[in-house]
Formats: C-alpha cells, structure tokens, sequence
C-alpha cells in the first residue's frame, strides 16, 4: 500500500517556503479566500509557487470562489491542484472540469454528522477532503469515519502527537495539517519538519 501522503496548509511568507522545500512533504496549501488571516493575493501566490521545489505539489484553496479566479491561477501554473472549501456542489464541479479538464479536484467537507459523509461519498471530486471547518486547528469525531469506504484525505486538528494514530487507525490518502504547524500565528520551521518526518516514520 503506498504511504500517507502530507500537505502542509496555509503558506503565505516566502521563509514558509524554504521550510517546506527543506521538509519536502507532498503537497503545500495556498488560501485564496479573503477572510482568512492565511490569504494570499495572486500576486503573492505566484512569487511563493515559483519558489516551492517542483516535486511539491502545490494546492490553492477556494470558498465558493468565482470559476475565473481558480482558471487564472491554473493557467499561471501557480496551482497544480484545486481544493474546494465551501458549499460547492457535484454541478459547480463539473462545471469546473469543463473549463479545466486536466487538474485534480478536492472537495472538502466539514464532518459534524452521517450526513455530511453521506454528501462526502458521492461527491463527484478526485479526492475528498474531511475536516472540522476553515483551518481551525480543531478535530472532528473521529467516531463518525470508522465506516467511510472512499480514499479520504484527514484534516482538522492534526498535531505531532495524534498524527500517527490517526494515519495508523485510518490510513487516509493524506494528511493534511495548518495550525499544527504554527506559533504564534505563522509556520514554524522545527514543527514543519517534525511532522513530516513522523508522517514518512510511522
Ligand atoms: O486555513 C485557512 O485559513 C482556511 C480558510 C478557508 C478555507 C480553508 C482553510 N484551510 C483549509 C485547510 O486545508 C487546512 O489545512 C485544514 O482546514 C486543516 O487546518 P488545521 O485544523 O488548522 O490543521
């Protein structure tokens, strides 16, 4: 079985790059939605993508974002892969694949009960993604995903030290973690690095 993949999430200073091009996880998150504090312009974005080593896969997160902007930073090549964090639904996702056919999709869901799983499991994304909300830094009940069959992405309130247990109960595609990785409100190098090693160790 191939190994749990990592994204660390919310990047937005360039020293946050050279953390992760040192730490080499799969995936890095840039967030496009205005009213989180981790928001990047494109302007911004396409600086910081540039910068990230070309085996990191980097990932732009949208809320209920306008088709335009996701198709500008796909044709910019500053996103290789599209995560959906709002209420978008199976027709806002074909609409997309439309207009870009090639790039990987994401839909995350907040789990707070069956049903959001239900929604989750016909979801006409690549992968989903289960989490608690928008970078909380919170986790979900972990009870509610015993019995989800589809490959899954785990975020929400991952930490160095619940980690492993999650990936070794759960096996998920990948792990994906933001606060965890933060003091005092930025990325914090050390953790960063942590945390990727314990993911490719356990
Ligand atoms: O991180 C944000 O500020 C954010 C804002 C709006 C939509 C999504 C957002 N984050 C999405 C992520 O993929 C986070 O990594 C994920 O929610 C886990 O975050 P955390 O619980 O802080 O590890």
């Amino acid at each position: 079985m191939d190994r749990t993949k990592i994204k660390i999430c919310g990047l937005s200073r360039l020293c946050d790059i050279e953390y992760v091009n040192l730490a080499m996880p799969d995936y890095a998150g840039f967030v496009f939605w205005e009213q989180s504090r981790r928001n990047v312009s494109i302007k911004k974005a396409e600086k910081l993508s540039k910068a990230l080593d070309s085996s990191i896969k980097s990932v732009g997160i949208f809320v209920n974002a306008p088709f335009e902007k996701i198709i500008n930073l796909c044709d910019k090549n500053i996103i290789d892969i599209i995560q959906l964090h709002g209420s978008e639904d199976n027709e806002y996702i074909a609409k997309l694949r439309e207009y870009i056919p090639k790039k990987v999709i994401w839909k995350a869901y907040k789990v707070c009960s069956k049903e959001d799983l239900k929604a989750a499991e016909s979801s006409a994304a690549d992968v989903v993604l289960l989490d608690n909300g928008y970078g909380t830094g919170k986790c979900f009940d972990w009870s509610l995903i015993e019995e989800f069959t589809r490959p899954f992405i785990l975020a929400g309130g991952l930490t160095q030290e619940n980690i492993c247990d999650a990936i070794r109960k759960f096996q998920p595609y990948a792990v994906d973690i933001s606060s965890g990785v933060e003091s005092e409100g930025v990325k914090d190098k050390e953790k960063i690095l942590k945390v990727v090693t314990t993911v490719r160790n356990c």
